[in-house]
Formats: C-alpha cells, structure tokens, sequence
C-alpha cells in the first residue's frame, strides 16, 4: 500500500471517533480559505481602480453592480471591503486555530488512553516476551511521534483547502498562465514525490528502529548498572551505546536534510517564476504593460500566497511520511487482535471464587511458546484449605511454572486447575486474584511512601498497614527510617536492601488477607532470622489460609503437611518431611546437598 494511502488509513481510523469536532474545522477552513481567496482578489480592482485601467474584465464587477450605489466609488469600496473581510479572517483564525488545536489534542489524549488500554489488557506472555525497551516505545515515543503526525495531519488539511481556493483564483484570472504553471508544478511534485517522499519514509524506518535501539540499551544500562559496575563492563557499555547513537545521528541527519530540501526548492521556483512572469509580461505587451498591471500584480500575490500554502502541505505530507512507521505501529497496536485479559476476565458468566475444600491440579503439563519441550509434564497434586503444603526441587524443575499458573500468568497447555472441584477456567479471575497473595521472587517497590507502597491502591487504615509490616518483619526498620511510614521510597526502591524490599512486598500482600499465600521464594533476600520470623507469621496466619510455599532452602519448609517435589517439571515424591526423609529419595538427596 502507498504511503498516502496508508496514512489516510490510519488517519480516518485514528479521527473516526472525532467526526463532529471535525467537521467544525473542516467548515471553518473551507470559510477562512475562501475568506482569503476574496481578500487577494480585492487587490485587483484596487489596482485597476486607482489605475484608471480601462479595457479590463474587472474581476468583482458584478458583486460591485449588485451591492454598490452609484455614488460610491469602487476604489474605496475595495479598500473598505479590504479592511472588513482582514478583520473577519482574523476573528476566523482565532476560531479554527483553536478548532485545530482541539481536534489535535482530543485525538492526542484519546490515542494514548487507547494505546494505554490496549496494552495493559494484553496476557502476561505478551509483556514476558517483549524487550521492555521496546514496549516503552510503542506506549511513549511512538505515542509521541504519532500526536505529531496528528498534528501535521490537520495543518495539511488546512493548507491544502487553501492552497485549493488560490488554485481557483488563479484559474479565474488567467487559465493559461495558471495551467503552465501548474503544469511545473505538477512536473516538480512528480520529482520530488519519487526522489524525496520514498527515501524519507525509508529513512525514518531505520530512524524508529534506532530510536528504539537506543532506548532499549540505555534501558538495559540503567537496570543493569549494578552487574556493570562490579563486572567492569562500562567500557562495553559505553561502546555500545555509542554505536547506536552515532547511527540515531545519522538517520536524523539524514531525514531532517530531506525535509528541509522542500523550503529552498519551493523559494527558489516562486521567484523564478516572477521574474520569469515579467519579463514575458514585458515582451509580449512591447513595454505596454500597464493595463495588465493589476491582472499581473493580483496572479503574482495569489501565487505569492499559494506557494507557501503548498510548501507548507508539502512539509506536512513529508512530516508525516516521517512519522508513519510510529503511526504504523501505534495503528497496529490499536487494531490487531489478542487476548484481551480484560474480557476473559470480566466475563459475567464465569462462577465467583468459592473455596471450601481444596485445590487440585489434574494431569496439568505446559509448554512456554518458544519452548521446545514440555516445561511441566503431567502433574498431579492436591493442597487441602488451609494446609501448608511446599513445592521444592532444583533449580529449572518447574516450581515458578508451577505458581505462575496459580497465579494466572500462563494457562496450562493441557491439564487443569481446579478449586472445589471447578475449573480455574471457569471463575471469575478478578475475584480469583483478590483471594490469591502471590509474593515472587522480583519485588517492585516505586517511588513513594512506604505506607503506600504496602497499601498499593488499596482501601485500609493505617493500624492494618501497621499489622500487616509487623507480621512481614518489616515494621522494626520501617520505624528506623527517617520518616517512618512516610520515608519516601527512592526511584526503583534503591534506598531499600533487598531483604528490606521484599518485607515490604509481603507486607503488602499479608495485608490483603487473601485465602491463598503462595510464596514463591519469597525470603529467599532474607537472613535467617529475618526468615524465622516471617514463617512464623506464616505459621499463624495459616490457621486461616492456604499456603503454598516455594523454596530452595529446604529448611523452610520442614513442617509443611504436604511436600512436594518435582524434577524436570515432573512430581516425582511427596509427603511430609518424616515421610520423605524416611524413604531417602529425591527429597533426602536434595536435602543432603544442602546439608553438605
Ligand atoms: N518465560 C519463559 N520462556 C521459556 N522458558 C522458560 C520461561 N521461564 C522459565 N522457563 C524455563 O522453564 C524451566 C523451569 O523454570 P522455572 O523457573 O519454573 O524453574 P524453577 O524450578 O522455579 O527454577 P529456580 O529454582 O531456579 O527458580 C527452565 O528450564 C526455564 O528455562
């Protein structure tokens, strides 16, 4: 599809739902393009009028005939007509100019709220799979690049209706001279659409994927700085990025040059065809030329206007080439299907969460998308309400597989989870997931209190903040901070040690109350003392709850009722720790290795 009719595409998706507020502006342009087309033309019985010029078509005679008496002459009638129709265009200016400016703003606003929407309704296994340098780019910089290209869109609109009416003008006053010019004109756009348009577009492919290279190294940079540092790797770092900012320069060199090509052509064509008009003017009337005076001097003003109206559209149009692959990718997003979380989520036919009696999961195996084997393989297993039951296994056995299915990130590829009985599938997973505390290994703290980074949106009192940091170990510290509750949490939490990071996490989650804690190496930052403590609080809190522990350090979890134990995504014992250590199978070996 041609760049043209790729961006009308996207355009007439993008303003769809804009139609009216549109239209308003399309009437006020039409309005003030004519507007100004008349005001040009009131040049010419100026000219002729205060020139005595006989002979003439006067162009406005019959508006004159129609509205003028007699008594008034038509030279100063023009010049009052001059200075009315210049006061309405500046009144009508003001009017479409903010018209523009409304449109552009509303499509604006609406684009990122879209992008937004769309984005954050994606499954989990979209975010896993992108480079978080790229997703920022298509919710940011392509956001931007693409308001931009609004922005030109309906500044070409504006342009063009104008540069339509002087077209006009010129026509009515000369036919010839207007098609020889516009046959130039033609000529000249046919040139520059073939030699300019296409290496634009070209070039700001590769300037978007630069862009994007760039943004993903320096997101790389900033969240790996510490293994940098200890590694002595910034050299690297520092040629790396380089190299993609000497290409982003390149590229925009390249664009801008081309850009920028268009303003001195349409300069240096606009003069020459004046002083080319003259001088044929002056050949062919034999030095006569004061009759035609006022044709001439009218053409050449509404030329005068018309070019820069046209330049302008043309500066437009290649602007917007510009920007089309961020528009590309931003239209792409909007409009190619996936699985909306949202509606999977909200689907009013699903059962409410209901939990009395246990959770199984049946015959459950899965496979990641660009995984060649099966990750789990046919795991069967139950966790009683209100039991403490653990996973353990080495290292790449399928225990964080296993709680991400639990905690709806991925879907089995076949198999089940149940509760009470019911599919996972078959429930409402909002209210699942409020009853669900999943505390991972990354923990995300942002930059804010720390009460609100344990209250996280939700709607308590501070005594229950206070509980819920208590029983997380986390409150001790937080009282040491300089600001207790209210110590504001650096960018990123870095202020915070990891171990004190992940109190917080589970502090957050503690105070949800849910009816399942799965805690998936969850004090794995922790000392040990810090880790006593926090089981301990796990041990009171699972009177009245579910917990489902993953853990390395097979400590932990010694007086679980139910252990489990896979290896290479397959459950290979279970039973509890006098059971398993009896039996001196998997589990004995892993624990010998620790002991060891
Ligand atoms: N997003 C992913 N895409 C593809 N493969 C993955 C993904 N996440 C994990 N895996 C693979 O699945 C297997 C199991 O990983 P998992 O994280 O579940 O193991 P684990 O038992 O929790 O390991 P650890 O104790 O080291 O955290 C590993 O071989 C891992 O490489």
């Amino acid at each position: 599809m041609s760049v043209i009719t790729d961006s009308i595409k996207i355009m007439g998706y993008l303003f769809g739902p804009f139609k009216k507020i549109l239209a308003i502006y399309l009437v006020g342009v039409i309005l003030l393009s004519f507007l100004e087309v008349f005001r040009i033309s009131l040049v010419y019985p100026i000219i002729n009028y205060g020139l005595s010029v006989e002979n003439q078509p006067r162009l406005l005679d019959m508006f004159y005939d129609f509205i003028l008496p007699p008594s008034v002459n038509p030279f100063i009638a023009s010049a009052f007509l001059l200075l009315i129709t210049t006061v309405i265009i500046a009144g009508l200016y003001g009017i479409v100019m903010y018209s523009g400016a409304y449109v552009f703003s509303e499509v604006r606003d609406s684009l990122d709220k879209r992008v937004f929407e769309r984005i954050r309704t994606r499954p989990y296994s979209y975010f896993a799979g992108k480079k978080q340098g790229d997703l920022l780019y298509v919710g940011q910089g392509a956001v931007t690049e693409s308001s931009l290209a609004i922005n030109e869109c309906v500044e070409l609109v504006r342009y063009s209706f104008m540069a339509f009416f002087y077209l006009l003008l010129l026509f009515y006053l000369s036919l010839w001279l207007t098609i020889g010019v516009m046959i130039l004109g033609v000529f000249y756009a046919f040139i520059i659409k073939k030699s300019l348009f296409s290496r634009i577009y070209r070039n700001s492919n590769v300037l978007n994927v630069s862009l994007m290279e760039k943004s993903v190294v320096y997101q790389e940079f900033v969240s790996g700085i510490k293994t940098i540092f200890i590694t002595g790797s910034m050299d690297y770092w520092v040629r790396k990025y380089e190299s993609a900012v000497k290409k982003l320069k390149k590229t925009y060199t390249n664009v801008y040059a081309l850009v920028n090509v268009f303003l001195i052509t349409n300069d240096f064509i606009m003069f020459s065809i004046i002083a080319l008009g003259g001088i044929i003017l002056y050949t062919f009337t034999g030095g006569d030329f004061l009759p035609y005076i006022g044709l001439f001097g009218t053409f050449m003003l509404g030329l005068y206007r018309l070019v820069p109206c046209l330049s302008y559209a043309q500066k437009n149009l290649s602007f917007l080439v510009q920007y089309l692959p961020a528009l590309e990718l931003v239209y792409n997003t909007l409009t190619e299907d996936y699985d909306d979380v949202n509606k999977l989520r909200n689907d009013s036919e699903k059962k409410e969460f209901n939990f009395n009696n246990k959770i199984e999961l049946k015959n459950v195996s899965f496979v990641y998308k660009d995984g060649k084997k099966e990750t789990l393989h046919n795991i069967s297993l139950e966790i009683n309400k209100n039991s403490k039951i653990a996973i353990v296994g080495s290292s790449g056995s399928g225990k964080t597989t296993t709680a991400n299915l639990l905690a709806l990130l991925y879907k089995p590829s076949s198999g089940g989870i149940f509760i009470d009985g019911v599919n996972l599938d078959e429930i409402n997973p909002v209210d699942y997931l409020h009853h669900l505390g999943y505390i991972g290994q990354e923990t995300f703290v942002y930059h804010d209190t720390i009460r609100e980074n344990i209250r996280f949106g939700l709607d308590c009192t501070d005594d229950e903040i206070i509980e819920a940091a208590k029983l997380a170990d986390a409150h001790d510290f937080i009282m040491a901070s300089s600001d207790g509750y209210d110590t504001i949490i650096g960018d990123q939490g870095l202020k915070l040690s990891g171990g004190q990071r992940q109190r917080i996490a589970i502090a957050r989650i503690i105070l949800r109350k849910p009816d399942i804690l799965l805690l998936d190496e969850a004090t794995s930052s922790l000392d040990n003392i810090s880790e006593q403590k926090i089981m301990e609080s796990v041990e009171i809190l699972s009177q009245n709850m579910t917990v489902i522990i993953i853990a390395h350090r097979l400590s932990t979890v010694q007086n679980a009722d139910m252990i489990y134990v896979l290896k290479k995504g397959k459950l290979v014992e279970n039973g509890s720790y006098d059971d398993l250590m009896r039996v001196k199978g998997e589990y004995w070996d892993l624990y010998m290795g620790q002991k060891n």
